[in-house]
């Protein structure tokens, strides 16, 4: 089939695609919200009958049950898919997550975040429309608008879809492994579809990961909460406990203040050095989709230096604490923070989470508080780096070539997916990053947005790989 063929496809059913992905947006599927499981399981099984429509042979496994504050809740199901199984052809094994951020229209939101709403731009705005229900719904678009042509698909497929990415991928990897020789026998190499460009034009393929590990920090002090006008000053607060320890844990430089955390990162090589060369990304890009000038770093090596190769801690929040509008004299019984680390190879999550225990329990001690310190980590995800030089990658630059008229920029990416090093490793398997949206699509913060043209271009960029694919040598 002439790409062109497809191409045209793809742009006469666009109002069909970005209504569908409309119909998904609208499913709340938050995996990090108890009151929206039962949302999230829904959105399994669309896809789920999605894929069925299509053709594909589907398997819906059920990870098990998640323990959150003492109820029990059923985790979303692992969504298998077959989709030809020609000995003669490739095997391409996708990758997606069908889950979202939470989102609510008082965080900012210009419109409701579950709606989602084309502005002038051609911006389609709506929570997960760029991470990552946009790039799952798009595989699902290339390969029907095949079928719609009468056109056979030059690789096989299998997917994986999964409904906790952004809650730890929980019950993920032990039906990676446990399928590894079983439904997953037989995949060639692996695409995932769940980052982003570095700037706002030119696509890239993407070769590492940090990973993440996720940290909650109890202070438990008295059975309820207080009067601050009775109780202040008579009583050790756990919010001023929590406030002092949050504090020693980054500086405002972005300096990781735990003792050990740096030791571990990998040196920089010379060969790497030259990885930062020649990227299409300027400071305006970052300023763009910061939407402020408050960077740190003010060269774009450094600011890719410190995006992809150097950990970061950030504070996320505080829960238990008062934070409604207005004014409440409260002393909070006991506030959890939460912060993670970002980290990078060659940080081992265990040890990280070792010096991060060690360190604020000495930094508590010099406290002389009474109150009670736990911290946990929640979940942990280790970085991922991998080489750009398999055929996966030259099949994915290819594929760029036919639909951008360009070369794609080689990347790494700050964010996580910590699945990315399961497939690798479980499957011996390439995995390529092969991103659909732009670095001002606004993940994970208000207005998240993927620009149509990301949306539809990404679904022949989908095909189009399909078809390099097929066509690559292995030894190439
Ligand atoms: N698009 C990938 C992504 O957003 N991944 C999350 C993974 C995560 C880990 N803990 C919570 N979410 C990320 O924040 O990088
Ligand atoms: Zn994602
Ligand atoms: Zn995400």
């Amino acid at each position: 089939m002439s790409l062109e063929q497809f191409f045209q496809a793809i742009d006469a059913n666009q109002d069909i695609y970005v209504q569908r992905l409309k119909e998904i947006v609208a499913i709340k599927s938050v995996s990090g919200e108890p009151e929206h499981r039962s949302d999230t399981i829904l959105m399994g099984e669309w896809l789920l009958a999605e894929l069925e429509r299509l053709g594909a042979t589907t398997k819906r496994v059920e990870p098990g049950v998640q323990k959150v504050n003492g109820r029990t809740l059923p985790l979303p199901p692992v969504v298998l898919a077959t989709y030809g199984e020609d000995p003669a052809k490739k095997t391409v094994l996708i990758y997606g997550h069908y889950d979202v951020q939470p989102a609510l229209k008082e965080d900012g939101w210009n419109t409701d975040p579950f709606t989602l709403t084309e502005d002038a731009e051609g911006r389609l705005l709506g929570r997960g429309a760029s991470d990552d229900k946009g790039p799952v719904l798009g595989w699902l678009c290339a390969l029907e608008a095949h079928q719609q042509l009468g056109r056979d698909l030059p690789v096989n497929l299998k997917f994986c879809f999964e409904g906790m990415e952004e809650s730890g991928s929980e019950g993920l990897d032990a039906i990676i492994v446990r399928e590894a020789h079983d439904y997953f026998r037989g995949v060639d190499c692996v695409c995932i579809s769940d980052n982003y460009w570095l700037g706002k034009t030119k696509p890239c393929l993407t070769y590492g990961l940090r990973g993440v590990s996720y940290f909650m920090m109890s202070i438990k002090g008295p059975a309820a909460d207080l009067h601050s006008g009775v109780f202040g000053g008579t009583v050790h607060e756990p919010m001023t406990d929590l406030v002092h320890l949050m504090s020693r844990l980054v500086d405002p430089q972005g300096r990781i203040l735990v003792p050990g955390i740096m030791d571990q990162v990998a040196p920089l090589t010379e060969e790497e050095q030259h990885t930062y060369e020649g990227l299409e990304f300027g400071l305006s890009d970052l300023r763009g989709a910061l939407g402020a000038n408050t960077e740190i770093h003010a060269n774009v090596k450094d600011i890719l230096m410190h995006r992809w190769r150097y950990p970061s801690l950030s504070l996320h929040g505080i829960e238990g604490a008062f934070y409604a509008p207005g004014s409440k004299t409260v002393i909070p019984a006991n506030p959890i923070g939460k912060f993670s680390i970002r980290t990078v190879p060659n940080m081992e999550p265990a040890q990280i989470t070792q010096l991060v225990k060690d360190y604020l329990h000495a930094e508590f001690a010099k406290l002389n508080s009474k109150n009670v310190l736990e911290v946990t980590c929640d979940h942990e995800g280790r970085p991922w780096a991998s080489s750009p030089d398999h055929w996966n990658f030259v099949a994915g630059a290819r594929a760029v070539e036919q639909v951008f008229q360009c070369k794609p920029d080689l990347t790494r990416e700050g964010g996580s997916i910590p699945v990315t090093l399961t497939f690798q490793d479980a499957l011996q398997k390439n995995v390529l990053l092969l991103p659909m949206g732009a670095c001002d699509d606004g993940a994970h913060s208000i207005n998240e947005k993927v620009d149509r043209r990301n949306f539809i271009e990404g679904i022949k960029l989908y095909g189009a790989y399909f078809h390099e694919l097929a066509r690559v040598k292995t030894n190439e």
